[in-house]
């Protein structure tokens, strides 16, 4: 509805998005100079001079400065109702919410009271993990304004970051936090406190001689993001695979033996493990989610945690994450469950969250309550984790994520949909859930325009309305401000990072846009139809473009090319077959297409798949794709031509997530590119277009016509306008 409304009145083209928004909502005052809010502050600073008047430059720039915080104001209102479904209201009560103020801002607890205490009595003050803002109750409302004066647009140091952040408040109506994390542990996992005396401590990490840069005795490695060593097998991280007819000479060291023994007869283990891997993680280090392979090590895991506590993140194939406290000299019991299906890893940053209470000795989730939740730097951590190599396959019972059990597996993969409701699976399955798990790593390598997409935009009259339907992170929202434009995607994650950004951008299905019949004076869908299953579904979607336009409207859509090489040239995703650098980012030339970039990060990590990939991907080592015998589908073989139109494409996850606005991430994942560890792989479904599928395609829709047919750097492009 709103959407709606949005759409028709955008004519008017001073008025921002974001403002109209508030206008229409129930707590917005009408449009007019400067308020769009019922309440604001006058901001604390540089509003004096308006005031009195004094001259009108500081005038002028007090104003200036007014509009900003409003509008920075609202934007943080929408970023609550997006996040949590928090309305923000008019009138003022004793609560406050403080954008900025979050533990993912890199605001302490400890920062934050200092500063609300200032105002009143602070009933409560919760800080949500990760989240860029924080709310605070006062005992009376008359404290909670007299915050908000002070506060809203208020430029404050973080400590610790030695970085100045503004902050914007707002009121709601009472502070809450639903707290969908769970809080018990994965299953099968049990974090043992004071397993050794701190004397036992300092004796284990003295043991662990780092001098020296790469030693073959015990196989010691700098890897991008942390030291290790290992003892009794190499563990190899180009394959993933442990050693095991090369022993390491010496075995384990013999400090670890009575301490194993210990774990033994306790029951905290049953077999003696015969690996070790040190790991040494400096602040800002990790390692990427994963599970160890199941082929290579039985099924007791245990790791221990020295020199420091960390915070190490467990995450289930359905998505819910538990992040578990490991206090320094704790044990780490993995197994079961925890050990085969669940991925673990150590985001690489400098600060955790963790309760705030019982600094550093909170076993257990750290989301458990969040009235007392703050930020600890981390120290230098370094863990000892045994395993015990398997000698014969692993027989667990989580096929999907067992490389011993790839046969059976492989019944799992997916067929070429035969229908209406398999292809609909297909692509829940093989699009949308991928496109949600990977939306931040996917976010973070796509911003790059492509230039003849920028083309269409730039020759758009100024004014046009235009749908960016699969707008994934919004790389195009923002290339024609003279244009109204509003992104959808599928991925609920991308649109948030939309969001993010101040991109106006929902959530729907290409086949089902929620905007009115020819109201858009363009439509752009760059790289999205050929994750449609089925011809009808394909053509279904540019169906769904011509209906958003009116007429006179052009569209204009890229789909991948089956053909990458033509006219004799090869496409640049061929070409860069044998590059020289792995790429994080799209090519600064911004030649380079969406897809090909995906290819980058596949080649990038090709054979570090572990036994957590969905599906397996070893065979096609050499070849480009499956020949589709049955109708299960090939899986590609990146930077390779294609053998089939439909396949699977192959995603290599890079662990961490780098959430925008969060400082403490923003720091420690600057150059975060763990290439040849860990990385878990996920598939893509792509329908590839021969050459004159498309514009085919298009000819068939009798309330098109065809402007524009031509090929670019390995997609099949169009231009269409409506009759
Ligand atoms: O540092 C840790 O505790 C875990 C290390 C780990 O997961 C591994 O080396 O596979
Ligand atoms: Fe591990
Ligand atoms: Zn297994």
């Amino acid at each position: 509805m709103r959407k709606r409304k949005r759409v028709r009145s955008a004519g008017c083209r001073n008025v921002l998005w974001s403002e109209w928004w508030i206008w229409v909502s129930k707590d917005a005052t009408k449009p007019g100079e400067g308020q769009r809010v019922s309440y604001t502050s006058e901001p604390h600073c540089q509003i004096t001079s308006m005031e009195t008047g004094k001259n009108t430059e500081d005038h002028l720039k007090a104003h200036k400065m007014k509009k900003k915080i409003l509008r920075k104001q609202v934007r943080a209102q929408h970023t609550l109702m997006r996040h949590e479904g928090i309305e923000c209201i008019s009138h003022a009560t004793q609560s406050l919410v403080i954008a900025n103020a979050g533990l993912g801002n890199g605001m302490s607890r400890h920062q934050l009271h200092r500063i609300v205490d200032n105002y009143g009595v602070v009933e409560t003050l919760l800080m949500p993990p990760n989240k860029p803002y924080s709310f605070v109750q006062y005992e009376s409302t008359e404290e909670a304004k007299k915050a908000f004066d002070a506060l809203n647009g208020k430029e404050v140091t973080l400590e610790d970051f030695d970085q100045n952040i503004v902050l914007y408040c707002n009121f709601v109506e009472k502070v809450f936090w639903k707290n969908s994390v769970p809080t018990s542990l994965p299953p099968d996992l049990k974090v043992i406190e004071n397993i050794i005396s701190s004397e036992e401590e300092r004796k284990m990490l003295e043991s662990i001689d780092w001098r020296g840069d790469e030693n073959t005795q015990t196989a010691q490695k700098t890897l991008k993001h942390r030291r290790v060593k290992h003892f009794g097998y190499e563990f190899r991280y180009d394959n993933n695979d442990v050693d095991k007819d090369n022993p390491l000479p010496g075995g384990l060291p013999e400090i670890c033996i009575p301490f194993l023994e210990k774990c033994l007869k306790q029951g905290y283990i049953k077999h003696k493990p015969d690996q070790l891997t040190v790991n040494q993680y400096e602040p800002g280090q990790g390692i990427p989610p994963h599970i160890d392979t199941h082929s290579a090590f039985e099924d007791e895991i245990i790791s221990l945690s020295l020199g420091s506590e960390i915070v190490m993140d467990f995450k289930h194939p359905d998505g819910h994450t538990v992040a578990v406290m490991l206090p320094r000299r704790s044990l780490l019991v993995m197994t079961g469950e925890s050990r085969y299906l669940w991925t673990h890893g150590i985001t690489p940053r400098k600060y955790d969250v963790i309760q705030a209470s019982e600094l550093g000795q909170k076993v257990g989730t750290i989301t458990a309550d969040v009235r007392d939740l703050t930020l600890k730097r981390r120290e230098t951590r370094t863990s000892f984790t045994f395993r015990k190599v398997r000698r014969s396959s692993c027989n667990c019972i989580y096929p999907s994520v067992c490389d011993s059990q790839k046969g059976q597996q492989r019944q799992a993969e997916p067929s070429f949909p035969h229908n209406e409701m398999e292809a609909s699976e297909l692509e829940q399955q093989y699009v949308h859930k991928v496109y949600e798990e990977i939306a931040t790593h996917f976010s973070s390598t796509r911003h790059s325009p492509w230039p003849r997409v920028v083309e269409f935009l730039r020759s758009l009259p100024e004014g046009s309305i235009v749908a960016d339907v699969g707008c994934g992170n919004g790389k195009y929202l923002g290339i024609n401000r003279d244009l109204y434009m509003v992104g959808c995607d599928r991925s609920k994650n991308l649109v948030d990072i939309c969001g993010e950004k101040d991109c106006q951008a929902f959530v729907c299905d290409a086949l089902s846009v929620p905007i009115r019949s020819g109201s858009c004076d363009a439509c752009i869908s760059i790289a999205v139809i050929h994750h449609f299953s089925t011809a009808e579904r394909r053509l279904a979607a540019i169906r769904e473009l011509a209906r958003l336009l009116k007429p006179g409207g052009t569209a204009l859509i890229y789909v991948w090319a089956m053909e990458q090489e033509y006219k004799n040239q090869k496409s640049k995703y061929l070409k860069e077959k044998h590059g020289s650098k792995d790429k994080e980012e799209e090519s600064s030339t911004g030649t380079s297409q969406r897809l090909l970039d995906d290819q980058k990060h596949d080649r990038s990590s090709q054979g570090s798949a572990r036994s957590d990939r969905l599906l397996d991907d070893s065979e096609d080592k050499g070849c480009a794709a499956k020949p589709v015998a049955d109708s299960r589908l090939p899986v590609h073989t990146n930077r390779t031509s294609f053998h089939s139109q439909d396949m699977l494409v192959p995603w290599h996850l890079k662990g961490g997530s780098k959430k925008k606005g969060a400082v403490v991430d923003e720091a420690s994942l600057a150059g975060c590119k763990e290439s040849q560890e860990l990385s878990p792989v996920f598939h893509r479904y792509y329908h590839v277009f021969r050459e004159g599928e498309l514009e085919a395609a298009c000819r068939s829709l009798d309330c098109v016509r065809i402007l524009k047919n031509y090929y670019d750097q390995g997609n099949w492009c169009v231009v269409l306008e409506k009759l």
